[in-house]
């Protein structure tokens, strides 16, 4: 099944403004996130891009604006309905250490337990169906304590797979993979979403894979969306000298055609 870009959005995030204390963090960000497209949130450090997923899976309320899913305010609707539909992986994702890896994606099924003290069968392969699919299932038995920075990372994508999300959103989901898990996983929730109609919205500092990948790119810069669109119409080197004050050359990658942003770095220093 590939889950048609005219679909309504299953969620929309209207005029979001936020500010902790009196400093301003967010102010008039708006975007929507699709069933089956995958948008991901670029720009530069402290620009607002995890405050806004925060916003956005419904954690933080926003101070002016609204998050909908499915055209419901999200702070209207009980805790419990939010959390069965919306999974969130955060940039320093909580595992409890003594926890086995499978353990802890077993977990992640609580919500669809349904009362149910302990996993049946149908829970137990959908985790190991999670952990293949993140490339884990070979640690299963291995405490999360003793895991990488990389294979954590993995195991948190797991754990957020397998409660069988409608939406899902990722703080840097790749940032601690080798170059083949970025492909790999990145590629894992591209098919998720065109098969399953999986919505993902993510944050990336890596501009190349988020146009590999991604259907839409929102630059956020200093609390306020600079572009949104497919990635060719925001990974121009205008709007990144604007973001990052950074100079790029911009050409097509040669897999997909998809922009490809390479910095100019300044000359060598003499000597
Ligand atoms: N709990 C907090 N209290 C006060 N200020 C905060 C808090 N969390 C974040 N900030 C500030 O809000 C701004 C936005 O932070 P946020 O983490 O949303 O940015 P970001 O774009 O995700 O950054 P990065 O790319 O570095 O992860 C930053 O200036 C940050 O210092």
């Amino acid at each position: 099944m590939d889950v048609s870009a005219a679909q309504a959005p299953l969620l929309i995030g209207r005029d979001l403004h936020f500010a902790y204390g009196q400093t301003p963090v967010l102010e008039g960000v708006g975007l929507e996130v699709r069933p089956g497209r995958m948008l991901c949130v670029i720009g530069p450090n402290g620009g607002g891009k995890s405050t806004l997923l925060g916003l956005l899976s419904g954690l933080v309320r926003p101070a002016r604006g609204r998050v909908l899913l499915d055209g419901v305010d999200i702070f209207g609707l009980p805790r419990a309905q939010v959390a069965r539909r919306v999974g969130l992986v955060s940039q320093a994702p909580q595992l409890a250490p003594g926890l086995s890896a499978l353990e802890t994606v077993l977990a992640g099924r609580f919500a669809l337990m349904g009362g149910r003290q302990f996993e049946n069968q149908a829970d137990l392969a959908a985790a190991r169906q999670a952990m293949a699919l993140t490339n884990i299932t070979h640690l299963a038995d291995r405490p999360a304590g003793a895991l990488s920075g990389g294979e954590r990372q993995r195991l948190a994508l797991a754990r957020a797979l397998v409660a069988e999300p409608e939406l899902l959103f990722l703080d840097e989901p790749t940032s601690a993979l080798d170059l083949e898990h970025q492909i790999s996983i990145m590629a894992m929730l591209e098919r998720a979403c065109r098969q399953k109609g999986l919505g993902v919205c993510l944050v990336s500092h890596d501009l190349n894979l988020a146009a590999l990948f991604c259907d839409q790119l929102l630059l956020l810069a200093g609390g306020k969306a600079l572009a949104c669109g497919p990635p060719h119409a925001v990974l121009t080197p205008a709007l990144i000298q604007k973001a990052y004050g950074l100079a790029v050359t911009i050409d097509a990658e040669p897999s997909r055609g998809r922009p490809r942003v390479t910095p100019l770095a300044p000359p060598l220093p003499p000597g």
